[in-house]
């Protein structure tokens, strides 16, 4: 049944004319009106006609219909499933927004705008906890540790992360109901941290989980609140099933199924905009909370992606999309507009924090183009990440950092010709349960880097020890020199043209006075590796980007037409 649009926010006055279009104006975005979920009719004098070409941004409605002038556009409710139109029964993408895009009230306020502003997108959203309240969870945890049981209330980040929360309940206008017993059990849990005298991996993830469990509730009650539909998740209870490597947990095959059956299912019989913690996940033995890693909303989202096979992936973050290096090394990076999946992948893998480094995996493997876009500059085109990308052009795409990382000079003692060498010294990390990331080899020594997130969720002594301990291990078959303070620096790029890459690189770096102590060229052919010392990398990183993307004189004279020099 048809009947009248009653909007909550004013209508600009429109007076009925000959015109058969009509476009009016309201304060509150239509979609919290859920006209999404409407057809729209309009009248034309009482004659009723389907509108054609009915289309809105945030808070226009602009309706066409032939047939004369227009004098009141109305819409039939839909009250259930059945009225879901054949392609409205699909989620169409996620949305990913970072902590930096979440980080206060105000941007929340501007965050759903921007959701609304696609009314044309059915999206799932994925939400990071409140600007930096993951940090401040991590060291609230470190200082219940020592503090004891009577100071727990006086932590200065428990404090922040309760005064951050509470403001952005009143700001927002919702109730604090929703998440006043997170913020208990969160001083709870401090205080038998400080029981216990112990913060464990488990508990660190338990601990971080009350950022994107209370950003979630407050966005999803704020929708409503504005009259969105919208319905909360948390991960760890749809059926993301991680190992149970707690604080860089993998997302299992299950996960997908899971995911999909519930998100979908729940859209089918009751569409609401999906709200969904990110990070966050659980172990499928321990059954207790796991997180992804550190920016691991990102693989949430891509996972979500593939799950529901959605149409696109979008990772809105602080920056203008994935750029030529780090800004904060050097502010005058440039968006990069297109990257390959591959190219995405070995980019974070490699340091760049703007993607979690697992969190290309599901969008290749789905085929799902992933967009990453600046939620402060929502015009900038950003990023897209797809499966091939023109590379005829493309020489250097991005220069990546990776600092502290440790290097180890490994001479074999035996003879030239010695079979083994190399499997022994690899099984030596296998069995430390070390992964390595840069690797350049003779038939006698071998240089490698090891990944320092792998060290980085130990803590330092241990690390310290665990290195002593792989030096050990090694001196059985080999004279092993231990170098610290290094970087990696990635150049991503099309390493068809790898001499013209190295030629230009070097001669910036002998410019600069800095000797490259390894390099490596990956298989997986986007990327160059060069390790230097930890003090010169920055400035190393700044001359690249000014030889590659900002004079360009040189490739002139050493490119050829086809790419090879
Ligand atoms: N190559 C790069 N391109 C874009 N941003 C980068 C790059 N390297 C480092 N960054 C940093 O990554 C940040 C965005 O990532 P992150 O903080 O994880 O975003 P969010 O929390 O919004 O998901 C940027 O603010 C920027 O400082
Ligand atoms: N909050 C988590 C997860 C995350 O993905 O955050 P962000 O999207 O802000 O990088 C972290 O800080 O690691």
């Amino acid at each position: 049944m048809a009947t009248a649009l009653h909007f909550s926010g004013v209508k600009t006055p429109c007076p009925a004319s000959a015109s058969s279009e009509r476009s009016l104006q309201y304060k509150q975005p239509l979609w919290s009106q859920r006209l999404r979920f409407a057809t729209c009719v309009a009248s034309n004098n009482g004659f009723y006609t389907s509108a054609k070409n009915f289309s809105c941004t945030s808070r226009v409605l602009r309706v066409s219909c032939e047939g004369g002038g227009i004098t009141d556009v109305l819409e039939k409710k839909q009250t259930d499933n059945q009225c879901l139109g054949e392609n409205e029964k699909q989620l169409t993408c996620v949305m990913k927004f970072g902590g930096s895009s979440v980080a206060s009230a105000e941007r929340m306020r501007e965050v759903a705008d921007l959701i609304l502003s696609f009314p044309q997108e059915r999206p799932v959203i994925v939400l990071s906890a409140m600007g930096k309240t993951t940090n401040k969870l991590l060291l609230a945890g470190e200082k219940a540790v020592s503090c004891g049981v009577t100071n727990v209330s006086t932590i200065d980040e428990l404090s922040f992360i309760k005064e951050l929360h509470l403001r952005t309940v009143d700001e927002l206008g919702v109730d604090s109901s929703i998440i006043s017993s997170h913020l208990e059990e969160l001083e709870q849990l401090l205080k038998g941290i400080a029981m216990m005298k112990e913060l464990t991996l488990r508990t660190k993830d338990y601990l971080v989980s009350f950022g994107e469990c209370m950003s979630t509730r407050l966005f999803a009650a704020y929708l409503n609140k504005i009259g969105v539909k919208a319905r909360q998740y948390d991960a760890f209870e749809i059926g993301f099933i991680t190992t149970d490597d707690f604080t860089n947990a993998d997302i299992l095959e299950a996960t997908y199924p899971a995911v999909a059956k519930r998100l979908h299912g729940d859209w089918i019989c009751n569409p609401a905009i999906p709200i969904v913690t990110g990070f966050l996940g659980k172990g499928w033995r321990s059954c207790a909370v796991t997180t992804l890693g550190r920016g691991g909303s990102d693989l949430t989202a891509t996972t979500i992606g593939k799950a529901l096979g959605l149409r696109e992936i979008q990772v809105w973050k602080d920056v203008d999309g994935v750029l030529t290096c780090d800004p904060n090394i050097y502010p005058r990076a440039e968006p990069v507009p297109y990257l390959t999946f591959e190219e995405a992948a070995e980019l974070a893998y490699f340091g760049a924090q703007v993607l979690h480094p697992q969190s290309m995996r599901p969008a290749r493997e789905g085929d799902i183009p992933v967009r990453v876009k600046n939620s402060y500059n929502p015009n900038a085109p950003g990023t897209v990440i797809t499966h091939a990308r023109d590379m005829s052009k493309a020489v250097l795409t991005s220069i990546v950092l990776k600092r502290n990382v440790t290097m180890l000079d490994i001479v074999s003692t035996r003879m030239l010709g010695q079979y083994g060498f190399l499997a022994k010294v690899f099984s030596t990390f296998e069995d430390l349960g070390i992964s390595v990331d840069v690797v350049a080899t003779s038939e006698v020594s071998i240089s490698l880097t090891l990944d320092p997130s792998k060290l980085w969720s130990r803590e330092l002594i241990q690390q310290a020890s665990e290195l002593d301990h792989v030096v050990e291990e090694l001196e059985k078959i080999a004279v092993v020199n231990l170098l610290q303070h290094r970087s990696i620096i990635s150049l991503i790029g099309n390493v068809q043209r790898s001499s013209l890459i190295l030629e230009k690189a070097f001669q910036v770096l002998r410019t600069n006075g800095v000797n490259v102590q390894m390099i490596s060229q990956g298989a997986s052919k986007v990327n160059i590796s060069l390790v230097v010392n930890d003090n010169e990398a920055e400035q190393c990183v700044r001359a690249l980007h000014q030889a590659f993307f900002e004079n360009d004189p040189f490739e002139v004279e050493c490119g050829s037409e086809n790419g090879s020099v």
